[in-house]
């Protein structure tokens, strides 16, 4: 659907995004964009819509207005109802359009359409905006960092009604986002990037085995759990958790068990999206894909 070859995107002197290996996204990929700040998440997304100039080949079987995009900033006429805002936006009547009926049902904004832009909540000025962008039925969808500036509790509700949305639809979504949790549930593939190049692609389960191995037992990183876990083979994770690797099911058995007997709580992931990518920052060049 995309095909990226030698992307190479500079701001000046910075260069913010340099792929050069080919880089696929296929037909109903649900695609994770992780990477710290600045490692160039939003460019790549800005270089597919073809409104960032860049050098290199992106190919598509996409027609401009097959793809939308929900961005980070969002900027509206604050003191007008937004239902004027959504009709003038899409050029359509709400009272004339079903889809656009069912949607804001579905996002729960029927009761607030009389309401000025800036009265509505974090969580509702971000529905309204993907209303707009999902009205579109695009093929290819980007959302960068849609659920940015909420709260937990928002930040779930919101995602969850985004994949409830799009449960049924084969449609290629491409998720910029810090959330790893968020990703967890929504993406079949993660793209790693950082400092403007890929880190690795794949799907999550093949990038868990590749650093992560079968599976990991987590626990919280104090003393007490440093001295029992000290046998163990370990792998990078936040500074206040201990990740022990384990090869496979009879090693991860052993594990729990001597936790266990030791009245040590943890948790077992095999699909860590953090600690994966924090193993593959740290791999670097020696495992880029
Ligand atoms: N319009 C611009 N002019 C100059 N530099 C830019 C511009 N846009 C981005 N950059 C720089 O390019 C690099 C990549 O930026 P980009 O916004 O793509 O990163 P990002 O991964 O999306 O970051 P964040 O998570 O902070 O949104 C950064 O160093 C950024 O400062």
């Amino acid at each position: 659907m995309v095909t990226i070859n030698n992307l190479r995107v500079a701001y000046g002197d910075k260069v913010a995004l340099s792929i050069t290996d080919s880089l696929t996204f296929d037909e109903g990929d649900r695609i994770g964009i992780i990477g710290s700040n600045g490692a160039g998440k939003t460019t790549l997304v800005k270089s597919i819509l073809g409104v960032t100039p860049y050098k290199g080949s992106i190919t598509t079987s996409l027609r401009q207005d097959e793809m939308a995009v929900h961005l980070q900033e969002n900027n509206y006429v604050d003191s007008m109802p937004i239902r004027y805002i959504i009709e003038g936006v899409l050029n359509k009547s709400i009272k004339k359009e079903k889809k656009l009926q069912d949607l804001i049902q579905f996002f729960d904004m029927g009761g607030c359409l009389n309401k000025k832009f800036s009265a509505l909540s974090g969580g509702q000025k971000q529905r309204m905006t993907i209303i707009l962008v999902l009205l579109q039925d695009a093929k290819l969808t980007f959302f960068d960092e849609v659920t940015s500036g909420l709260d937990f509790e928002t930040r779930q509700q919101l995602i969850h009604k985004l994949q409830e949305w799009y449960q049924d639809k084969g449609a290629t979504i491409c998720m910029v986002s810090h959330y790893y949790e968020e990703l967890d549930h929504f993406v079949n593939k993660i793209l790693i990037l950082d400092e403007g190049k890929v880190i690795d692609f794949g799907t999550k389960e093949e990038l868990f085995r590749k650093y992560c191995q079968h599976a990991i037992i987590i626990l919280d990183n104090t003393p007490g759990n440093q001295e029992i876990t000290k046998g163990y083979d370990t792998i990078a994770a936040p500074e206040h958790l201990i990740a022990l690797v384990c090869q496979n099911e009879k090693a991860e058995i052993a594990i729990m068990q001597n936790l266990i007997e030791h009245d040590i709580n943890f948790k077992r992931s095999n699909r860590d999206i953090e600690i994966m990518s924090i193993n593959a920052l740290q791999g670097g060049g020696k495992h880029a894909y």
